[in-house]
């Protein structure tokens, strides 16, 4: 992804991939999607390549690294058949997340610490291929020191908790978004890159823009959704501008 901008617009395609597969055939194509999403300004794409392939498929991925120029970060669940699919279309990052057939969307964060011995291989053989790895984890310090011990560059903080507390009161709010605030400081004090994305929205996304340790948000099923309403390029452009509005520096007034 760009590494001009020091907080990062991953667009999250997944959905338009669940609207094409309500009637099968090929429109509305993640693609296509992709190429509004470059010219709107994200610095990169994500699709998660589920393993009941709900909305992305195989040959998604497979068409957005040979026809997208922009990194294509591929969540992926942590078996040896993504591990695979990753190693053949060698995206930019891949994310891995915790997956459950029977879930709406991703619940929680992975359970790195407990599932160690099981992702060490993955990582080390994603890393060895040149693949940046990313680990999809709550706002934990135990799941970070895990990420770390992994090898693992990256963290991705769950927002999903703190997007559902915007909706429980400022205080449920508050504490959520505090909880954030200090993983992503000690994340970036132990070496991870920071990132955070699920459920983020125009109403939630700028105290967690305003984190100066988070450096890329994936979003997705906002942007497709509100998409329906005013486009995917004014969607995203909106999105930008929010987050460019919490990053900018804060104006010192003459005195
Ligand atoms: C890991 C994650 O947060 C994204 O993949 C997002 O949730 C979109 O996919 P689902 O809606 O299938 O969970
Ligand atoms: N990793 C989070 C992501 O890619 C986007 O999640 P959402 O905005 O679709 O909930």
């Amino acid at each position: 992804m760009s590494a001009a901008r020091n907080l990062r617009l991953g667009v999250n395609i997944d959905h338009v991939a669940t609207i094409r597969n309500a009637r099968g055939g090929d429109h509305p194509e993640p693609l296509r999607a992709a190429r509004i999403a470059a010219e709107a300004g994200a610095d990169g794409i994500t699709a998660h390549l589920r393993e009941d392939r709900r909305h992305i498929g195989d040959a998604d991925i497979a068409r957005l690294r040979e026809q997208i120029a922009l990194p294509l970060n591929f969540e992926m669940a942590a078996t040896r058949e993504m591990v695979s699919i990753a190693l053949r279309h060698r995206p930019h990052a891949a994310c891995i997340v915790p997956e459950r057939r029977e879930e709406r969307t991703t619940e929680g964060g992975l359970d790195a610490a407990g599932q160690f011995n099981a992702l060490a291989p993955m990582v080390r053989e994603l890393s060895v291929a040149g693949i940046r790895v990313s680990l999809f984890i709550a706002a934990d310090r135990e799941q970070f020191d895990a990420a770390r011990a992994l090898g693992a560059p990256v963290v991705e903080i769950h927002t999903g908790s703190y997007c559902e507390a915007f909706h429980s009161g400022p205080g449920a709010f508050e504490f959520e978004r505090m909880r954030i605030v200090e993983a992503a400081a000690y994340g970036a004090s132990i070496g991870l890159e920071v990132h955070a994305g699920h459920g983020l929205s125009y109403d939630t996304v700028k105290p967690i823009a305003a984190i100066p340790e988070i450096r890329e948000l994936n979003i997705g099923h906002f942007l497709i959704g509100e998409a329906i309403f005013i486009g995917l390029d004014a969607s995203i452009r909106k999105m930008r501008q929010l987050m460019d509005e919490a990053r900018a520096p804060a104006v010192v007034q003459p005195e």
